[in-house]
């Protein structure tokens, strides 16, 4: 069967004729239909290509599903986000400027943040990704998006690993060792923290094995152990044991310094987070005696650039370690003048009787509950920047805000390139 596909639902859906859905096929190209796995249209089932086709470099690109877009050219990839998010405000009937997406001189290799997760292959330990929507492990560590550094000590370790001979979590029978490895990096230092992810207490050679991979990697400055004592899908948990190092590593923002701890939340694209974070900051256009409140505030990114010119900051977070982190941040940097809650925004502002001139809001890709958006209401701030990884849940708390604000800009950033992911904040005044 021939196919053609009329147009991309959705970023990643590719629509054709009789309404039939494939993926990997671009507006106007014409494929030879084979049925595969999630209906995935591969370049050689291509009759007429797509000038915006890019040839492929990852060699699991097709199975692994982890990124979406390394098959069109970047700037497609931009125009059919812009495109996106001027269709989503459009669909809302939310009038409003949209502003073309902060686009990145970085499309590959700019995550910082790398997890792999262990399996066996051939009764060796092998380090991989996990395929979309399955629990296969594909024992791959080249990819195209993650920071080229870290891949590389991610297979130092593998093969430490299995020069110790440790054994892969096997889930289904509950038995082996070595769950999962994370790295995260710091963009400033280049220091990068290592964490294994076990199944129970027993890593044997623990500090030899991370003595051998800080030789070979000095730039790793910190090994930490985290334990899972039950089944979970979760990566990082509670329990964890540091073998070398403080624990941490530190970055640098506009000269704020940051600690970052193993599951403290950080952003993976630190170029592209410097973008978003000026971008919020102009909306935000903070002046010397206004209250400033960042919501879900992480480890005090934005709440400490913006303490420099406010008034005051009030930030609100409820994971402990970022907190934590937060509260050591705040104190490294002599700011004085920003108040770290660790607790629930939803509580905490339904409780907040004071005035606030500038709103932040950051939620994780679920958005805020209505709960939440309603005590804003009541609260009133003149100005608010909601920053979210997910348009869809970010309009839709839009809907109710614009109820008492002006939907001023939107400003799309591409965080996460060669993926169907985007980055937006959204800038509202409250009415007259
Ligand atoms: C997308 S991150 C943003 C963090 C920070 N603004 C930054 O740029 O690094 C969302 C944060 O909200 C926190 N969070 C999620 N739900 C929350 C809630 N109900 N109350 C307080 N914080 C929450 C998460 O722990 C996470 O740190």
């Amino acid at each position: 069967m021939e196919i053609k596909c009329l147009k991309i639902n959705d970023l990643t859906e590719s629509v054709c004729e009789n309404q039939f859905k494939v993926r990997y096929l671009l507006p106007g190209e014409t494929a030879t239909f084979v049925n595969r796995k999630n209906r995935i249209i591969l370049p050689e089932d291509v009759i007429e290509a797509s000038i915006h086709r890019a040839k492929v470099i990852c060699p699991i690109f097709y199975e692994c599903g982890g990124c979406d877009f390394l098959h069109i050219k970047y700037d497609e990839q931009v125009r059919m986000k812009e495109s996106f998010i001027k269709t989503l405000y459009f669909k809302n009937n939310i009038k409003t400027q949209i502003n073309d997406l902060i686009k990145t001189e970085k499309p590959l290799h700019y995550r910082h943040k790398v997890v792999a997760t262990a399996t066996t292959v051939k009764s060796k330990v092998r380090l991989g990704l996990y395929q979309e929507q399955s629990k296969k492990v594909l024992p791959f560590l080249d990819c195209y998006i993650q920071d080229k550094q870290a891949n590389r000590v991610l297979k130092t370790v593998e093969a430490t690993f299995n020069q110790y001979k440790m054994s892969a979590y096997n889930i289904d029978k509950n038995v082996g060792i070595i769950k999962h490895v994370l790295i995260r990096k710091s963009y400033h230092t280049s220091k990068m923290l290592l964490v294994i992810v076990t199944n129970g207490n027993l890593l044997p050679n623990a500090k030899k094995m991370a003595q051998d991979i800080i030789k070979k990697h000095p730039e790793v400055s910190t090994v930490i152990q985290n334990i899972h004592h039950r089944k979970t899908n979760l990566v990082l948990v509670d329990d964890e044991k540091i073998i070398y190092g403080s624990g941490y590593i530190d970055d640098e923002i506009d000269g704020i310094k940051f600690r970052l701890s193993s599951k403290s939340f950080y952003q993976i694209n630190p170029v592209q987070m410097m973008k978003l974070y000026h971008k919020a900051l102009e909306y935000a256009e903070i002046k010397a005696d206004d209250i400033v409140m960042d919501t879900y505030s992480g480890i005090g990114t934005i709440s400490l650039l913006a303490a420099k010119k406010a008034q005051s900051v009030i930030a609100i977070e409820s994971n402990h370690s970022s907190h934590k982190d937060a509260l050591f941040n705040m104190k490294l940097n002599g700011i004085n003048n920003a108040y770290f809650h660790h607790d629930d925004v939803e509580h905490f502002i339904q409780s907040y009787e004071g005035h606030i001139d500038v709103l932040i809001m950051d939620p994780t890709r679920d958005g805020a509950t209505e709960i939440f958006i309603k005590a804003v209401l009541k609260v009133k701030p003149k100005k608010i920047v909601y920053i979210s990884c997910e348009p869809i849940t970010q309009i839709r708390d839009i809907h109710i805000l614009k109820e008492q604000y002006d939907v001023v800009e939107v400003q799309p950033v591409d965080m996460f390139i060669n993926t169907q992911h985007l980055e937006s904040i959204v800038y509202m005044k409250l009415k007259s």
